[in-house]
């Protein structure tokens, strides 16, 4: 059961709560795919004035996002320092902390997705983190619209339309409701640059297990149906107000909704799935295709940042560099962001 907006209230605190009474009695808990623990890290001072976590697929996304934001806020490293991937030593994420900002990377799909948001959603609980917000920041199919196009989810269905995440558990399916935070998602919307040469627009995502039959390609290494069944399909999305699809929205509009927190999931269309299947645009056209969400992402972390008086271009809290031996991290100022 997710909490109410009742019980939400009654957290004026704004601490991230877990629905699992079962760690409170462990000795430890041990973040693996993150190669963090709460007892080998000191996740409240390497954390604790974490504002935001922003995630999309790849690692090389993560670390552009960070040093993108880095630029962005003004944040400056130490002298001799450099940005480093706090998760290296997982092999599986990549995590990168600037300030208020977490950038992670969080692999293709739902269950690669799912399991990061059970450890971060655990280490903004380990690591007393106010009112947190998420964004996904990624790529996706468009239904009739462009390639490059932005799209702020409104909603999260699944292969089958359903609005809920359904897990198997314990040999039953629990369902969660896949859903977006709506006042977070208007904000996004206004903040769409005008005179941006491209649209940023809004409207009901669709989420699927696989890239190539789930989403209706033809040309995977399996097929089995043809194009008119698949274009009856597509247009027929298109009339039910799908305007994207991906992969992941599902899992993290509903397990952050499921734990209290406020997400969004922006993503840029690398297609118009009516006029074809693959991805066929120069490297360079979707490398700047990408940064398009994290644009509109980086204009609200910076309005946010600055209406909580937060001044641009100062070094925020605690960031994880090299040191010769191992991580370290260098304390220079620590804020909370509620
Ligand atoms: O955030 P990314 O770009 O990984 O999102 C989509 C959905 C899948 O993860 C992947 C498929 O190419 O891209
Ligand atoms: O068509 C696409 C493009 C990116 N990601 C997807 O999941 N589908």
């Amino acid at each position: 059961m997710s909490l109410s907006e009742e019980e939400l209230d009654e957290y004026h605190d704004g601490l991230v709560r877990l629905q699992n009474p079962h760690l409170e009695l462990m000795d430890q808990d041990i973040l693996y795919h993150l190669a963090l623990g709460s007892e080998s890290h000191d996740l409240v001072e390497m954390f604790g004035d974490v504002k935001f976590v922003c995630m999309g697929g790849t690692p090389k996304r993560a670390e552009q996002f960070a040093q993108y934001m880095m630029h962005e806020i003004g944040h400056k490293l130490p002298t001799g320092t450099t940005l480093v991937d706090i998760s290296q030593y997982s092999y599986r994420y990549a995590m990168y902390k600037v300030g208020p900002i977490l950038s992670v990377s969080h692999g293709m799909g739902i269950p690669s997705v799912g399991i990061l948001l059970h450890e971060i959603i655990k280490l903004m609980y380990h690591a007393k983190v106010r009112n947190p917000i998420f964004f996904r920041i990624g790529t996706c199919g468009g239904i009739g619209v462009d390639g490059g196009t932005v799209v702020i989810s409104e909603e999260a269905v699944d292969g089958l339309g359903q609005p809920s995440f359904d897990l198997p558990i314990l040999g039953k399916v629990v369902k969660r409701p896949a859903k977006v935070d709506k006042r977070l998602m208007r904000d996004l919307k206004l903040l769409a640059d005008p005179n941006d040469p491209y649209p940023t627009i809004s409207g009901k995502t669709m989420c699927t297990t696989d890239f190539y039959e789930g989403q209706g390609r033809m040309d995977g290494a399996f097929c089995c149906f043809n194009e008119k069944e698949k274009m009856a399909y597509l247009e027929h999305l298109r009339d039910e107000g799908v305007v994207n699809i991906e992969m992941e929205s599902l899992a993290f509009t509903a397990l952050t909704h499921h734990a209290g927190i406020r997400s969004a999931v922006v993503c840029v269309t690398l297609l118009d799935r009516l006029k074809g299947d693959q991805i066929n645009y120069p490297k360079e056209v979707l490398d700047e295709w990408q940064q398009r969400p994290q644009k509109l992402v980086s204009s609200y972390i910076k309005k946010f940042l600055k209406k909580k008086g937060r001044v641009i271009n100062e070094n925020f809290g605690n960031i994880a560099v090299k040191s010769p031996r191992r991580f370290k991290l260098v304390q220079q100022e620590s804020e909370s962001y509620d």
